[in-house]
């Protein structure tokens, strides 16, 4: 526990008298520092914590070992790295992007990328050549830091910026490379903060829609009171607990809510290096003492899968679970609620908006299982028909947010890009829900051809793009097939070249092939060979016709 964990966080409060007393002033006295004149985001997560003597991060390596960092030590590092990136030429406003596991380096990288004052963009260590070029190209990133176990991919690819690897014990660094270890080492543990205002960006993230590759996705330092607020407010953080979000930094649910939320409360996080199981999650819990957990459902479920005798050993340890990424099932709520003792409320939102829509912890108003819960407050949502009028209860229409009475929103348009989703005052998120009578809304489903899988939104079109890229397939079409462990599979219709016999082996090929050069998380996990694709007389890809002969009982009528 940080002694400086803010006092704000203690506490139950009322939803409604939260919602009426919201003020965006108040976060400036938390983050030692004035959107409007100026503030540091290394200072708001880390130098301003140092004074309380706690714990930034708890480590877990792959191998079992443990460290702790404290406040002190990541400001001294953070420094290291900055002064790393200013002699390689980054200037406040460049991007700078991390390929790395969660390590302690991974925290150091962010840190110091942000008390330089630069843009810190994540590159998820799953990711192929494809992904990573695409990214890079559209941040135009100076600089990348990486480790040994990902450098060979970026030999493939064009346009490479400078790469920084961040060693092992033993293990060296090619020719051309920066030595992270050897120059921070090396290094001056001094760097002024650069100071950054409301406006200007401090991360560089992407999402994938459905007609083209990723975009990007600005993050402004006015994000900042957001992100704090989720980690109060529906994570109900308290400085009492111990903190554990299983996503990514990779992601914008581990970036946003495993790394800035915390830290910006001074609280402590948890990294743990290794692969996702069961049984490692469930020791982690006990043998860290977690109180506080966060992650998607998919991980929820596989807890579920290894039965309660797993759950055995920490039932009644964890007082609050979050779970963001797609829909939480009421059975998993029900699960939890038997076999762990412990409260799991659904979250919702988005990479272009970080959470929004919350069952709240830390906030009393009623929870319905199957609902996602109320606005936060500092955010106005509404749901609308097609000609962007607001609808009242129980009808479906599209999730959006009332830009002019969220004084909390930050997302003002994709990166370097149209974003017809921003128009008439609101932003339509793309997901199509229901208001209650009581003002929470419920999640009905997607209103387009993203994918949600296992907590991912996966763009259908990039998986497309990969495979076709292959010579055997000549055509393809990709979408999300519901499953009851991943919410949905990326499923892929395959049309072949002219004498290529589509067989099982031809299948796993294929999904190598995306795994390696796109991503080891968004491959088809399905793949079906057809004669041809459902088109328009216009030759537009009928994605819904498939989706339709996924969920009939006769398929192939349907087709
Ligand atoms: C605001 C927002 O909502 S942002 C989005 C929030 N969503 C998230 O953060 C995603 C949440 N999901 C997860 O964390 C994971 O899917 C979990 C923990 C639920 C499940 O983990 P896993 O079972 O390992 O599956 P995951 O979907 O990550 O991986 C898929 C494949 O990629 C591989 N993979 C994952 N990460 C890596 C990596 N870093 N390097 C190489 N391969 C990887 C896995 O081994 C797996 O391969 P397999 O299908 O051959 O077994």
């Amino acid at each position: 526990m940080s002694n400086a964990t803010d006092r704000a966080a203690t506490g139950v409060a009322d939803y409604a008298d939260a919602v009426a007393r919201f003020r965006l002033a108040d976060f400036d006295r938390l983050f030692a520092g004035s959107l409007e004149t100026g503030l540091n985001v290394c200072v708001a997560c880390c130098d301003r914590h140092v004074a309380g003597g706690g714990i930034a991060l708890e480590w877990e390596g792959q191998d079992g070992r443990r460290a702790t960092f404290t406040f002190a030590e990541m400001k001294d590092q953070s420094a290291r790295v900055a002064n790393l990136l200013a002699a390689q030429g980054v200037r406040p406003g460049d991007v700078v992007a991390g390929m790395l596991p969660r390590t302690p380096e991974l925290l150091a990288t962010i840190l110091g990328t942000w008390r330089a004052g630069a843009v810190y963009q994540p590159l998820f260590t799953a990711f192929g050549p494809k992904a990573i070029e695409h990214r890079l190209k559209m941040s135009a990133a100076k600089l990348v830091v990486t480790d040994n176990a990902n450098r060979a991919k970026l030999d493939d690819v064009a346009g490479c910026p400078a790469v920084a690897v961040v060693t092992r014990p033993g293990e060296s660094v090619r020719p051309g490379d920066l030595d992270v270890r050897a120059e921070t080492a090396a290094a001056s543990a001094t760097f002024a903060p650069v100071l950054r205002k409301a406006d200007d960006l401090f991360l560089m993230m992407s999402t994938s829609g459905t007609t083209g590759l990723p975009k990007g996705v600005p993050v402004p330092l006015k994000a900042l009171p957001a992100f704090y607020s989720y980690l109060r407010d529906a994570v109900g953080l308290r400085p009492e607990d111990k903190f554990w979000n299983i996503a990514d930094p990779g992601w914008a649910y581990g970036l946003y809510y495993a790394v800035t939320g915390p830290l910006l409360l001074g609280h402590a996080t948890t990294f743990y290096e290794g692969p996702f199981t069961a049984e490692s999650t469930y020791s982690i819990i006990k043998r860290h003492g977690i109180t506080n957990l966060a992650g998607a459902p998919t991980a929820y479920r596989l807890l579920i899968a290894a039965g309660p005798e797993a759950a055995a050993g920490v039932k009644g340890q964890l007082r609050a679970v979050s779970s963001a990424g797609e829909p939480l099932n009421p059975e998993v709520i029900r699960w939890f609620a038997e076999h762990l003792a412990a409260p799991i409320f659904d979250h919702y939102g988005q990479t272009e908006l970080g959470m929004v829509v919350n069952n709240h912890h830390r906030l009393r108003h009623v929870v319905h299982p199957g609902s996602a819960g109320m606005p936060m407050p500092g955010f106005r949502v509404a749901v609308l028909d097609d000609e962007s009028r607001e609808l009242g209860p129980n009808v479906p229409g599209v999730l959006a947010v009332d830009l002019n009475n969220s004084p909390l929103m930050w997302f003002s348009g994709y990166w370097q890009q149209e974003t017809p989703a921003i128009a008439g005052g609101y932003y339509r998120t793309g997901d199509t829900v229901e208001l209650e009578p009581d003002g929470s809304i419920s999640f009905v489903g997607r209103a387009d051809d993203v994918i949600t899988s296992s907590g991912y939104r996966i763009g259908p079109f990039d998986v497309e793009s990969a495979l076709i890229e292959h010579p055997a397939v000549i055509e393809a079409a990709v979408i999300g097939k519901p499953d009851p462990e991943r919410t949905e599979i990326v499923k892929a219709y395959v049309v072949l070249a002219k004498d290529v016999q589509g067989n099982e082996q031809l299948a796993e090929d294929l999904r190598q092939y995306v795994k390696k050069r796109l991503s080891a998380h968004a491959y088809p996990r399905e793949i079906e060979f057809l004669e041809q694709l459902p088109k328009t007389p216009s030759g537009k890809l009928q994605r819904f016709v498939l989706r339709k002969r996924e969920t009939s009982p006769d398929k192939d009528a349907a087709a």
